[in-house]
């Protein structure tokens, strides 16, 4: 970028609506924008003749610079997500953009910043999350929002609900807003994963046991269904459910009574069965490996939770969600995601759903800890490189190989660089050197 000398450079940078500030090869400020002054607080005098990282303070001048970065490697970068400290203390997210500023000769001479005020959108942004959440529930798409307009109705009837979907696509989360919003919500949700057990021991799980019905039944144990007596019982992957149990279930069921192993009597049990899988059931039925009349028992009621990929709208929410939750649960202060890892993000098919995302993001946090999670913190299979290369065991260079072990240095000791160094004996500037190259 270079200004013809006849323009008053002043004049059209004030008139700009986002704040723009350059620097000299020495990074002294040069020129500060009346934007710039409104975003950051910062008196243009206060600005002009100080170091940059001395003036802004942001979540970047650590060691990943965009600057620097941009005049080491004659590129330009735009719409970064990071945030900046104001002299009083507050944090504004901003969107910058940066690119090398040379004279007439094609010199460089310095740099040329660009940035945009995202608190605006930050709020608008919260606020629409609180609209699209429901229950924990979080979601936008139009398929989310016709199970959250039936939710409350569904809840409230006595009736069987049958989860159907993907792994990883919120079924059991599903299941605890029903039982949440159902008037048996003051007694217990006990939950069963029909395929955790083998067959004898889920049986003597689900309905329990009288003492001396076998060797080792010392005393009575109560089965899930008595557990869920007045509540709700949730049985997870109930396509696993082995043939024999399936007949005692469907027996549960209609006699609403239970039998546990060695009892003279039935007890009677009072208990509402949400049913989840990730089988297709009617397959398993016409296959003659699930029994229909227990199907059409439990799928009264029938919500599919469709797959993350055919409701890309709700990744930024989700992703933002889980933001919020990992600062609460670690202490940190991670501001959002940047819009080039959130486009990544966006652009993948999620095999396993919002658990993966979930995964993604709990992994984003041993390496960021504030500031906006930047596509270097997302997982390896993420970063461009080696989303581009066409052989993924093709050699490394030495570089490469030093660049892989930083990065593994440091996830492996919680994002922590000091520690990253110590374990490879390496200087702070050439771990930094070496992340900045990923
Ligand atoms: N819409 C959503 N909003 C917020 N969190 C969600 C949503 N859907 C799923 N999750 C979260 O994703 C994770 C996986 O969800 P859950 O365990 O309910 O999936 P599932 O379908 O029961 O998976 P599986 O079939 O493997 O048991 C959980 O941490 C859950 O809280």
């Amino acid at each position: 970028m270079a200004f013809p000398d006849n323009l008053p450079c002043e004049a059209i940078l004030d008139s700009i609506a986002d704040g723009v500030f350059t620097v000299d090869l020495e990074w002294t400020i040069t020129s500060f924008n009346r934007a710039a002054t409104q975003i950051t607080g910062i008196a243009r005098q206060d600005a002009v003749g100080q170091k940059c990282w001395e003036v802004l303070r942001s979540s970047l001048c650590d060691g990943s610079c965009a600057l620097e970065t941009c005049l080491r490697d004659a590129t330009s970068i735009s719409n970064k997500s990071i945030f900046i400290i104001r002299p009083d203390g507050s944090k504004v997210p901003i969107s910058i953009s940066a690119a090398p500023l040379h004279n007439h000769q094609g010199e460089c001479i310095g740099g040329v910043e660009t940035f945009r005020d995202l608190s605006a959108i930050q709020v608008m942004r919260q606020e629409m999350e609180q609209r699209y959440t429901f229950e924990d529930i979080v979601g936008k798409s139009e398929a989310l929002s016709k199970i959250f307009r039936i939710l409350p109705q569904v809840a409230q009837s006595p009736s069987s609900v049958l989860l159907t979907g993907e792994s990883g696509t919120g079924k059991e989360l599903f299941a605890r807003a029903l039982h949440n919003l159902s008037p048996r919500r003051q007694g217990p949700l006990v939950v069963v994963n029909c395929g955790a057990l083998p067959e004898h021991l889920l049986e003597s799980e689900l309905f329990g046991y009288k003492a001396g019905a076998f060797t080792d039944a010392k005393k009575d144990k109560p089965g899930r269904f008595q557990l869920a007596d007045g509540g709700t019982l949730f049985l997870d992957e109930i396509g696993d459910l082995p043939l024999a149990l399936q007949v005692k279930l469907l027996r549960v069921l209609q006699e609403k009574q239970v039998e546990p192993l060695g009892a003279v009597a039935p007890v009677p049990t009072d208990v509402r069965i949400i049913a989840a899988t990730n089988r297709d059931l009617e397959h398993l039925v016409r296959e003659g490996r699930f029994r229909e009349d227990l199907f059409y028992r439990l799928n009264v009621a029938q919500l599919r939770l469709p797959p993350l990929r055919e409701r890309q709208e709700d990744i930024p929410l989700l992703a933002n969600h889980f933001i919020r939750r990992f600062n609460l649960l670690q202490g940190k202060e991670v501001q959002g995601i940047s819009e080039d890892a959130l486009a990544t993000l966006i652009r993948h098919d999620f095999p396993g759903n919002i658990r993966e995302l979930e995964n993604i993001l709990e992994y984003s946090f041993i390496l960021c800890s504030s500031g906006f999670i930047q596509l270097e913190h997302l997982p390896e299979k993420f970063h461009p490189q080696e989303a581009s290369s066409p052989n993924t065991n093709a050699p490394m260079t030495m570089e490469e190989v030093k660049v892989q072990a930083a990065r593994q240095a440091l996830a492996r000791n919680q994002g922590k660089k000091m520690a990253a160094c110590r374990e490879l004996d390496i200087s702070k500037d050439t771990l930094r050197r070496l992340l900045r190259q990923g």
